[in-house]
């Protein structure tokens, strides 16, 4: 009886039932809509915007609308990290890493990992030379696919690789060509792993104890074996590192990394050690490799199903850069529609998903709700970007006119893409620097369009850690 019960001025929501909460109502309307996202959504249509869950003995709550939703990231009181064993058992049961960590330990390794990544390039001419490297090779990729006359191709999945370089580059200075087996390797375990991993909707997370009664049909073995491999792959990559570092010339931040456990005698019992910088290379991938690949793939889905927009950006990139010069970053405020192009395709990734999960560090209250301590609070982006009742006009449409002012880009405040608050993401430089120099050279050099005799693909996605358009192909010829 006491399960069924709710605190005091909780949000409102559906009622409990003893064990399960409102998990069989919330599922049921997934089922009926097809995204848990907009399972809830429908349900802060009856509720209002912010609603109050039970998945199995936790609470949840889910903010709609870009005024809860900014009050929720802007609240310090719910910049923690759920403490659920989703994110321990990955990690030898500690809580390490950055994404999933709160307290003063995220604090502390956040602070280190936003310095350094800066000194290794964030926002430098250092990553603009390699982002502008690494979107020359897929130009050469593109070009041969032309070639060997294989025009039409798979562009969901086009960006995984140069994304997946371009951070791996950063972080441990490893660079791969397309053919390298080790790349493929990679990219397996972190597909794999991706799959996996989905912030809500795990049942073992959910109810851990099903980790004994059923590890496999809860999902719980494919999640670990999954772990476990990228983590195997990261201690090889953390060995070779230790073999030929030089603790007086740091090449990236993992050899700064290293610098910091091994030699200095103040920071020892800190929390510096290898499982945790394993652990941040795996989060810098789960956060920095899909955002920016899937983004990607929506522009491009978007772009063949609004020729006229993929038209009136090659025209102002003919203008501005003409077909030969290479694009570098400093040419992105000269670029104003590719850079609009660029927020509305970021406008229908992100409308499509939930932020990362949040948790109440104390008792706290959100848009006049009590909040208590220890709830999993995670915000819906679906209502403010993309559902029918946001501020954005016809939300559906692929318009990036709209975000040109007097010749000015003006973002509104409802696209919060990069996050608010404490959260914040720390790789937006690298992703934005990604997006304009991707979209702008391969449309500098490829038309892009519907195969013939195919249906326009569709504007449905599919669900994981992050949303991805569904597979579609596309024709890529030369301009
Ligand atoms: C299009 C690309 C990207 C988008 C849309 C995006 C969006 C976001 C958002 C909304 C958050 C905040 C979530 C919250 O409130 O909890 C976040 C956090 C984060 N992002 Fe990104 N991101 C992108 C690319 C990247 C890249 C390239 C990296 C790494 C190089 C990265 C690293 C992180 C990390 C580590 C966090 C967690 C920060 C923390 O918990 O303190 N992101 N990102």
């Amino acid at each position: 009886y006491k399960s069924t019960r709710k605190p005091r001025h909780f949000p409102p929501g559906p009622s409990w039932w003893p064990f399960l909460g409102c998990a069989p109502q919330v599922q049921l309307l997934r089922k009926k809509t097809g995204h848990l996202l907009l399972a809830t959504s429908k349900l802060a249509r009856k509720y209002g915007p912010v609603i109050g869950l039970k998945v199995g003995g936790e609470l949840v709550v889910v903010v709609h609308g870009a005024e809860a939703v900014r009050e929720f990231l802007a609240n310090d009181d719910l910049s923690g990290r759920p403490n659920t064993s989703l994110y321990t058992f990955r990690s030898w049961g500690k809580r390490l890493g950055i994404v999933m960590t709160d307290g003063d330990f995220w604090a502390e390794q956040r602070r280190f990992l936003v310095r350094h990544l800066r000194d290794f390039g964030f926002g430098t001419t250092n990553m603009s030379t390699l982002l502008e490297e690494e979107s020359q090779e897929l130009v050469k990729y593109l070009q041969r696919c032309i070639n060997e006359s294989e025009a039409v191709v798979n562009m969901h999945s086009l960006f995984s690789t140069p994304i997946l370089n371009t951070l791996w580059r950063m972080l441990a200075g490893v660079r791969y060509d397309t053919d390298d087996p080790k790349l493929a390797e990679l990219h397996e375990i972190l597909a794999d792993m991706l799959k996996q991993v989905s912030m809500v909707g795990k049942t073992f997370a959910a109810f851990p104890f099903l980790r004994y009664l059923a590890p496999e049909a809860s999902g719980y073995n494919l999640y670990m074996d999954a772990h476990r491999r990228l983590t195997d792959f990261l201690y090889k990559e953390v060995d070779d590192h230790k073999q030929t570092y030089d603790p007086e010339y740091p090449r990236d931040v993992m050899d700064l990394y290293l610098t910091v456990i091994n030699g200095n005698a103040k920071l020892q019992n800190s929390t510096f050690s290898e499982q945790q910088l394993i652990i941040t290379c795996m989060d810098m991938f789960m956060a920095g490799s899909e955002t920016t690949s899937n983004t990607l793939s929506f522009c491009f889905l978007y772009l063949v199903l609004y020729p006229e927009v993929q038209k009136k950006a090659q025209e102002e990139i003919d203008r501005v850069l003409g077909r030969e010069r290479v694009p570098t970053l400093s040419d992105k405020h000269k670029l104003k529609y590719v850079e609009c192009v660029i927020w509305e395709s970021l406008r229908m990734f992100v409308g499509r998903g939930f932020t990362l999960p949040h948790r109440s560090i104390r008792d706290t209250e959100l848009c006049g709700y009590f909040i208590p301590k220890d709830v999993k609070i995670v915000g819906n982006f679906y209502d403010s970007l993309l559902g029918d009742q946001c501020a954005i006009e016809d939300p559906m449409e692929f318009r990036p006119e709209r975000y040109l002012k007097d010749g000015e880009v003006v973002v509104p405040d409802a696209i919060m893409a990069f996050g608010v608050g404490k959260r914040r993401c720390i790789g937006d430089a690298l992703a934005k620097g990604n997006l304009f120099l991707f979209v702008t050279v391969l449309l500098q050099r490829f038309n892009f369009s519907v195969p013939p005799n195919a249906s326009p693909p569709s504007t449905d996605w599919e669900d994981g850690l992050t949303p991805r358009p569904k597979p579609f192909q596309v024709v890529v010829c030369e301009r």
